[in-house]
């Protein structure tokens, strides 16, 4: 049964995809209650509030995936979840109108002094030169971050006749244009706005985006809001600015320490304020916790997930089409672990015909995670591989050749360390399955599952009706069975398939039998 930590109040009914489905248990609390054990929680559900720190995730050793029910994960400590192989996902679109509504609302709320207004009025008096505002028309907004969020408070910026300038530095002329707003550089959108609004995420790049320097490069008298994330716009220099009267005002959905406690800036009559409200719609709420519940339910059933922040995005259509290819990466990785049972430095994947075309790093990781699958003890998947493979000090490489070998297609593996190298070819045949057609340089053709042999031997008579003999005797029952060599006399290989797994002994009689070289025995 897996179980779900749904916390930070996620809205109920958004959680009905999980709720409906055989095999999952849904608890709704929070990472502090008594009530729930956080080492047997498989996938935990939070907003801003829960902080996914590597502390937290030390104390959820079964845990697998968290889904953020909004946008900015800045609050997942995405580094540790990887390394720990936990996959991150979240709901980017969900809140993308909600917030955008908000921002506007506090714009026009900013420049018409309505919750200053409010509260003067509630408190009996009536000051209606005090509270004259501005008209948002005919003013110029500018735009950091035209994302999804920035691109909806455009839209209704020019419906209310204002003009928008954008600094984003990964939006392109053509986009702009669409939306008709005039791509500009930071210091274009510092110096000709009248509102300035951040729609980033927080990250190091834009963590003090307005500080002390660029504040002083604003029009005298401008207007800012952040409705984004806490930091992006510094505190300190923010509150300073507008004491000495150059910024006019600020509205802040948000704080770099939430709650903020005692703030320079909530002592400011001009700074209007509201607690972390952006996302908080029902239709939001009800969006963003059915989109994550999905990808959750999704996860259980091992198909891929859409909007993972830590592993390439694939439509289902993607995702078909690479299945068979990740299932034969996967199975090779474990065949070269087990064929070649010795330390390695480096490992390639060498990939050709309709493998080639595929997200050939997805098919690599793939590949290490079978490798390491009985190595080590930590659990490896796609997430974590190519970290955990630089942690041992395995350098990965992935090539793309022409030559498929008269296959359609070819995932060839090299395992090389200490001087020794092992190389195991695949391919997979459409409407027939996985083959493996080459181990350590012979020929061959087996199917890549079960429960495996791997021999090396001398080709001399007799050797293969000893191996008979003794899994005769055992009362072993061969499925299949394939034999290769390079050349008469010399080394060859048997890979034999049993339908049920191996006791020891007997294994350890056929490692005892005269020509035998090696025996490994592979579970796949
Ligand atoms: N107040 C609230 O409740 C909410 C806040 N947010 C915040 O809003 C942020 C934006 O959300 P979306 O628009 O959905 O994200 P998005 O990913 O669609 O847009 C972010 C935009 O920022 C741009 N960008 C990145 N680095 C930049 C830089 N250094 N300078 C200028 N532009 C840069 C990107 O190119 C992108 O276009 C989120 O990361 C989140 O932190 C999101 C939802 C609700
Ligand atoms: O989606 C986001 O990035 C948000 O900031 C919304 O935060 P919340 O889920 O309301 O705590």
């Amino acid at each position: 049964m897996f179980q779900v930590l749904a916390a930070d109040s996620i809205k109920e009914e958004g959680l009905q995809p999980l709720l409906e489905q055989d095999g999952i248990q849904v608890h709704i609390g929070s990472v502090d209650s008594a009530s729930i054990d956080l080492q047997k929680i498989d996938a935990l559900i939070v907003r801003s509030a829960t902080k996914v720190t590597s502390e937290l995730l030390d104390r959820m050793p079964s845990l697998k995936i968290v889904g953020r029910a909004g946008v900015g994960v800045d609050n997942i400590d995405i580094a540790e979840a990887t390394k720990r192989g936990i996959i991150i996902v979240n709901a980017p679109d969900g809140n993308t109108i909600s917030t955008a509504e908000h921002t506007f609302a506090m714009m026009s709320a900013l420049m018409r002094n309505i919750p200053q207004a409010h509260a003067s009025v509630k408190n009996g008096e009536w000051k209606r030169n005090k509270y004259i505002g501005n008209e948002l028309y005919g003013k110029t907004l500018g735009i950091v971050g035209l994302g999804r969020i920035g691109s909806e408070l455009a839209k209704r910026a020019r419906a209310f006749g204002m003009s928008v300038k954008v600094y984003d530095p990964f939006l392109t002329m053509e986009r702009a244009e669409v939306l008709g707003v005039q791509l500009s550089s930071f210091d274009e959108v510092l110096a000709e706005t009248d509102i300035i609004s951040v729609h980033t995420p927080l990250t190091k790049e834009t963590k003090g985006l307005l500080n002390e320097k660029t504040l002083s490069q604003t029009k005298k008298g401008v207007y800012l809001l952040n409705c984004a994330r806490g930091g992006i716009i510094d505190e300190i220099a923010l509150a300073h600015y507008i004491e000495k009267g150059h910024v006019a005002g600020a509205a802040l959905d948000v704080f770099e320490v939430e709650p903020p406690g005692d703030h320079p800036l909530l002592k400011l009559d001009s700074v209007i304020t509201t607690p972390h409200l952006g996302a908080s719609t029902k239709e939001a709420q009800l969006n963003v916790a059915t989109q994550v519940a999905r990808e959750i339910s999704t996860f259980f059933e091992n198909k891929p997930v859409a909007n993972s922040i830590n592993l390439p995005a694939m439509s289902k259509e993607i995702y078909e089409k690479i299945q068979p290819y990740h299932q034969l990466a996967k199975e090779m990785g474990k065949i070269v672990s087990e064929c070649h049972n010795k330390g390695i430095s480096e490992l390639t994947a060498t990939y050709s015909g309709t493998a080639a075309e595929l997200e050939t790093s997805f098919l690599t990781k793939a590949l290490l995670a079978g490798f390491f699958e009985n190595r080590i003890d930590v659990k490896v998947n796609e997430v974590n591989a190519i970290h955990i493979a630089k942690e041992r000090g395995i350098m990965v490489g992935e090539k793309v050749t022409g030559n498929s070998f008269g296959y359609a297609n070819t995932i060839t593996v090299k395992a090389s360390g200490d001087g020794e190298t092992f190389t195991a070819r695949g391919t997979y045949i459409e409407h027939y399955g996985p083959r493996i057609v080459s181990l350590d340089g012979f020929n061959i053709d087996f199917h890549p599952s079960g429960n495996l042999l791997y021999i090396q031997h001398m080709d001399r008579p007799g050797v293969i009706g000893h191996v008979g003999k003794v899994l005769g005797d055992h009362e072993v029952n061969i499925a299949t069975m394939q034999v290769g060599r390079k050349e008469a006399g010399g080394e060859a290989i048997m890979v034999l398939s049993f339908d049920r797994p191996l006791p020891d002994e007997m294994v350890d009689k056929l490692k005892s039998l005269q020509d035998i070289v090696t025996i490994n025995s592979i579970i796949l």
